[in-house]
């Protein structure tokens, strides 16, 4: 019984996951002002709010610091609850094996919570109205998503929405530990899915403050995000990170800078 609904927990967390995540990219394109919506009207009414549009912006002192609350929230508990101690803490107050889908629940509930009270802010700063700029723009903020996709399946994509573990204890398995792994996109950076982040938020054709905000807001998150998850992975990991990161730039690729070293690629890593 326990198992069942330990394995629905985690099931239901990753459709409320992605749902959320379809939305975000819907929040961060505009998707109200794109020709989408012009084509499917609907989609306005399914995508009411964004970052640049869709709502009072109210007093502007109070708009920033709502945003600015809202970055902080969300960056605050990513940061916390993916540390190794506060995972051990919940794991000791819960089923191991939901322990990532708790994350994954409450990192997408303040998701919800940044693009449901998120402040838009005008003025527009600058808009690119070119053809051609729009095309490579827009083209940009595909790419940025897609490297977020596609870098969750490099690493692990189940592991990561904590599919694996619900099904892994659903069947009686042993809950396998990741594992540190280097395929394509991370034989150039080290952190793809953040670098696919930064180009979604910053490539937008159509830039407000309030954009400006978020864009700059979530960049100062992962730049701290990746200071942290490098400390613990050089913890895990020691001199197999440590030459990865000799070898590897961080989040800007360096022509001629690649990863080749077979070794260290399939470590294990701690839980
Ligand atoms: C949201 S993912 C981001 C991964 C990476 N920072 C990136 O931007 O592509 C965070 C998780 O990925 C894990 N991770 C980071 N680099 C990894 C790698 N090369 N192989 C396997 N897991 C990795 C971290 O330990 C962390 O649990």
């Amino acid at each position: 019984m326990q198992k069942g609904l330990i394995l629905l927990f985690g099931i239901v967390t990753y459709l409320f996951f992605f749902v959320a995540f379809l939305y975000f990219i819907a929040f961060v394109g505009n998707l109200q002002t794109t020709a989408l919506a012009d084509a499917w009207p609907a989609l306005v009414e399914l995508v009411p709010y964004s970052v640049s549009f869709g709502r009072e912006t109210g007093p502007p002192a109070l708009a920033v610091a709502i945003n600015l609350g809202l970055i902080a929230l969300f960056g605050a508990q990513h940061s916390i609850m993916a540390r190794s101690g506060f995972k051990s803490w919940l794991a000791s107050h819960l089923p191991r094996s939901a322990e990532r889908s708790v994350y994954v629940l409450l990192s997408t509930a303040l998701l919800v919570l940044l693009m449901w009270q998120w402040r838009p802010m005008g003025p527009v700063l600058w808009s690119v109205d070119a053809a051609v700029g729009q095309v490579v723009l827009w083209s940009l903020v595909a790419i940025g998503f897609a490297m977020v996709f596609v870098s969750t399946f490099l690493i692990d994509h189940f592991d990561l929405f904590g599919l694996k573990q619900v099904w892994s204890q659903f069947r009686g398995r042993e809950v396998q530990p990741p594992r540190f792994v280097t395929p394509l996109f991370y034989r150039v950076v080290r952190h793809p899915l953040y670098l696919g982040f930064l180009i979604a938020f910053w490539a937008a054709p159509t830039m407000t403050l309030g954009h400006l905000l978020f864009a700059a807001g979530m960049s100062a998150y992962i730049l701290v995000g990746v200071k942290l998850e490098e400390r613990d992975l050089v913890r895990y990991l020691g001199s197999d990170y440590e030459r990865y990161r000799e070898q590897v730039p961080q989040l800007v690729p360096v022509p001629g800078r690649a990863w080749r070293d077979r070794a260290g690629r399939q470590s294990a890593m701690a839980d």
